[in-house]
């Protein structure tokens, strides 16, 4: 449904985002190595509600995300209310739309209070790729519990038998489609032979993303978003991202080989998101609520889209259909805007959703339009580089989007802003921003 969205509650207030907050992003089984998702979650929000000196009695509800769920701790949103010494009644739920699934708790945490139903929310996400839910095998599994219900010790060995040496095998999560099987990586391979994107337009991508983050975390632009954590047992800290490398040289690129299609692929290490540690969030209020606890908001939601398309081809297009359902929510078109944050999850996923923003064809057939959706305008894409520098963390990205967009769309004196994501699933997301 694509008719107008007006996001206002019914006293006329708009949605204020208050603050967002991310701990640095950290490659897979370093910094944050042996730190859960749940520990990251509570480590930013008790930093936000101290730092942003919000009263833990004036929150509502915390809606909040994982990918890779922990089966110990499955509402992480309720076990960072228990764990951060907050208010107790405060309402709790998690959700997940895979690499959306910031803008998904952020959306409920804003259609709460359009309805009326919650003041003061704060929304977020947060993934670990270093503490991971390893399982056993479905063999295993089924056999452990068919051991809780053998009655002699004859039974229990005729289970063992059943059993051989592979099905000891731990079983890691997959980054991968749990309908098709195909992984995120061979994804991005079908993408970029279908779209014809070119390993060197790929490793190009990757040297700007890091260039741009390397120089945004130079220019302090990155200092008031991402806090300092101390990594349990407290014998160290990390205060900025360890993705970024500021030296990247296109040479040492272009030497890299392909990892998911080895003979004749193109996305190599360089040109997709690393596996990535991290958490953020953001704290929401109507705009009056806002300014009567005295905050200055660093921006306002004016209206999202998500989209879901099929999983077999082109499965990461998410954000070139869910960003023509934002922009007409919001009465705009991309020439609108004044910067776009599109997620990064591989350098040939975002350029084929490139490609199809201003394909006529693509909006013909696939969104039913007569016209493109529009040319991407590079001076005002990714201006501080992307996923593919800060590492993705799956459930926090969308908050560090949001967050980075209305910092900077401020520092250069307020306007409007997309934020877009692919997603497993075939899901897409898009939201639009006003600064002032
Ligand atoms: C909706 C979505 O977001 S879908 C996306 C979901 N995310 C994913 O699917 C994660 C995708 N990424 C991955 O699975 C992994 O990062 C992989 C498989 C691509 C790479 O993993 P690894 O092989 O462990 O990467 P690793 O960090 O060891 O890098 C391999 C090599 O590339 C080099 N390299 C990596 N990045 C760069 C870079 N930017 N510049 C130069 N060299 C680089 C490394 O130095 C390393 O070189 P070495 O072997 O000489 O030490």
């Amino acid at each position: 449904m694509t008719t107008r969205q007006e996001v206002k509650t019914r006293s006329g207030d708009r949605i204020a985002i208050v603050a967002g907050l991310r701990t640095p992003f950290a490659r897979q089984a370093t910094a944050f190595h042996g730190v859960s998702a749940l520990d990251m979650g509570k480590m930013v929000v008790a930093e936000m509600l101290s730092r942003y000196d919000l009263n833990p009695k004036l929150v509502d509800q915390v809606v909040y995300g994982q990918v890779i769920q922990m089966p110990k701790a499955p509402n992480i949103a309720r076990e960072i209310v228990l764990g951060t010494g907050m208010n107790v009644h405060t309402d709790a739920y998690s959700v997940t739309r895979a690499c959306a699934t910031s803008f998904q708790s952020t959306v409920n945490v804003a259609e709460s209070i359009l309805a009326g139903t919650v003041e003061v929310g704060i929304a977020g996400g947060a993934d670990s790729s270093s503490v991971l839910p390893i399982t056993v095998s479905t063999k295993l599994a089924r056999a452990l519990v068919d051991l809780t219900k053998a009655r002699t010790l004859g039974d229990r060995l005729k289970i063992f038998r059943r059993l051989g040496l592979r099905d000891l095998a731990p079983v890691p999560p997959a980054v991968a489609e749990y309908s098709t099987g195909i992984s995120m990586g061979q994804t991005a391979e079908q993408m970029a032979k279908t779209h014809g994107i070119s390993r060197a337009d790929q490793d190009a991508m990757a040297v700007r993303s890091h260039q741009l983050a390397a120089e945004s975390w130079k220019a302090g632009n990155l200092a008031a978003e991402v806090m300092t954590c101390h990594v349990p047992p407290y014998k160290s800290f990390i205060s900025e991202d360890n993705n970024i490398r500021a030296e990247i040289q296109a040479e040492k690129l272009a030497k890299l080989k392909p990892v998911f299609d080895k003979r004749h692929g193109s996305v190599t290490a360089a040109n997709s998101t690393p596996l990535t540690d991290g958490a953020s969030a953001l704290i929401l209020m109507p705009e009056s609520k806002a300014k009567a606890l005295g905050y200055q908001p660093i921006g306002y939601i004016r209206s999202w889209g998500f989209a879901a398309i099929d999983v077999w081809e082109d499965m990461l297009m998410g954000p070139s259909y869910a960003t023509p359902l934002a922009l007409d929510r919001a009465g705009m078109t991309l020439a609108d805007l004044d910067l776009i944050e599109m997620h990064e999850a591989f350098a040939a996923q975002a350029l084929a959703n490139m490609k199809m923003f201003e394909s006529r064809k693509f909006a013909e057939e696939k969104l039913g339009r007569s016209d493109a959706i529009g040319e991407i305008d590079m001076a005002k894409f990714n201006v501080m580089g992307g996923s593919l520098a800060y590492g993705h963390p799956f459930a926090a990205t969308g908050g560090r989007l949001i967050t980075q967009m209305c910092n900077e769309l401020k520092r250069r004196g307020g306007g409007l802003g997309l934020t877009t994501a692919c997603a497993a699933g075939g899901l897409g997301a898009a939201m639009i921003l006003e600064v002032e």
